[in-house]
């Protein structure tokens, strides 16, 4: 294990850009989608519970063939860590040789979890949303800072609007945005007065029950929801999701690991990956759904891009 390079959250964030980072998981979400052909070996991945300290460890492994990378992600998510000062997210990635089989990299899987969330969320809003200008994202986590990071970059953002269950988390996050990109940034006191005039919403929180529920939106307004990545927990409303075009990362993953998805009985209009291959259309013009509940392969992609990058430096 010694001889393996670690690459800590700093040589990740370093490595990994945004743009990069967008087209190799489009790549790799159309390549998943195309069934095995596509050359994506993915399991659902096994969770472990821990019941008395309401945590959770994943196993994530995947192989994306079109991008040489095969690893396995372990991550732990503990809701409760937040009032202790610690992270809710943790997690390691290790990186093997396709060829051998041979452990080739471990690394920081904090910051690609964030960072490869993110860019997905942006692939969906790239192809679901016919406006990109007004933002409002409802939490205040890392998820929720990485997703503005990633689409004040990638898109031409106008106004963000912020929402948290503890108007706090929501004040502090709206400084840190204003400080970072100059852009108007409003906190607002309840989630329907946040969504009302956004063209794209983030929901991004921690919550077990509907956040969001039908309330005035845009008519043609694009949510990526990103959280409740559990069978019994809603982050949507059952209504919300059944007046709603949803599109998914995995159908399998939908079906097995989202309540939001399981409760409501709402039907899955198709993946991502399929949009992205032209296989079914983008409903741009109605309101839609992407529910993300986070593929190893995104991780295998996001680890071997770093991998690459920090083999290249080493070379120069
Ligand atoms: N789809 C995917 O690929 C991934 C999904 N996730 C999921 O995304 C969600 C956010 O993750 P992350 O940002 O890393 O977590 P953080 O712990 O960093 O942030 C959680 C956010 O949710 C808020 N929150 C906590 N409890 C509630 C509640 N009961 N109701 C409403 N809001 C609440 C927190 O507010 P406060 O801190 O003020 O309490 C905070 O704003 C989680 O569900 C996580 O499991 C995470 C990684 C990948
Ligand atoms: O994809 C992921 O890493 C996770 N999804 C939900 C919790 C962690």
């Amino acid at each position: 294990m010694n001889t393996i390079p670690y690459y800590g959250p700093d040589d990740v964030k370093v490595s990994l850009k945004y743009e990069e980072l967008v087209s190799a998981l489009e790549l790799a979400l159309a390549d998943f989608s195309k069934g095995p052909e596509g050359g994506v070996s993915q399991p659902l991945r096994a969770t472990a519970e821990v019941t008395q300290f309401n945590g959770f460890l994943a196993a994530m492994p995947a192989y994306v063939e079109s991008r040489h990378a095969l690893a396995c992600k372990l991550v732990t998510f503990y809701p409760n860590n937040s009032a202790k000062n610690m992270d809710t997210h943790m997690a390691s990635i290790l990186l093997f040789d396709e060829t051998s089989g041979l452990p080739i990299a471990i690394m920081d899987g904090e910051v690609i979890t964030a960072m490869r969330t993110a860019a997905v969320s942006a692939i969906a809003t790239k192809y679901l949303a016919e406006k990109k200008e007004v933002l409002a994202v409802l939490g205040s986590g890392v998820q929720a800072r990485a997703h503005i990071e990633a689409f004040v970059k990638l898109f031409a953002i106008k106004k963000i609007y912020i929402w948290n269950h503890r108007p706090n988390g929501a004040e502090h996050l709206a400084k840190h945005v204003s400080a970072s990109f100059g852009i108007e940034v409003q906190v607002f006191a309840d989630v329907e007065s946040c969504v009302m005039d956004a063209d794209v919403i983030i929901a991004a929180t921690f919550t077990t029950e509907p956040i969001l529920k039908e309330c005035a939106m845009k008519p043609a307004v694009h949510i990526n929801s990103v959280g409740a990545p559990r069978p019994q927990w809603q982050e949507l409303s059952e209504e919300l999701m059944n007046h709603s075009v949803v599109y998914v990362d995995s159908v399998v993953s939908a079906t097995k690991e989202s309540g939001d998805v399981i409760k409501s009985g709402a039907e899955i209009y198709g993946e991502i990956g399929q949009v992205v291959l032209g296989k079914i259309k983008a409903e741009s013009n109605r309101r839609t759904v992407f529910k993300s509940l986070g593929l190893a392969l995104e991780d295998a992609v996001a680890a071997r891009l770093v991998f690459d990058m920090m083999e290249q430096k080493k070379l120069t």
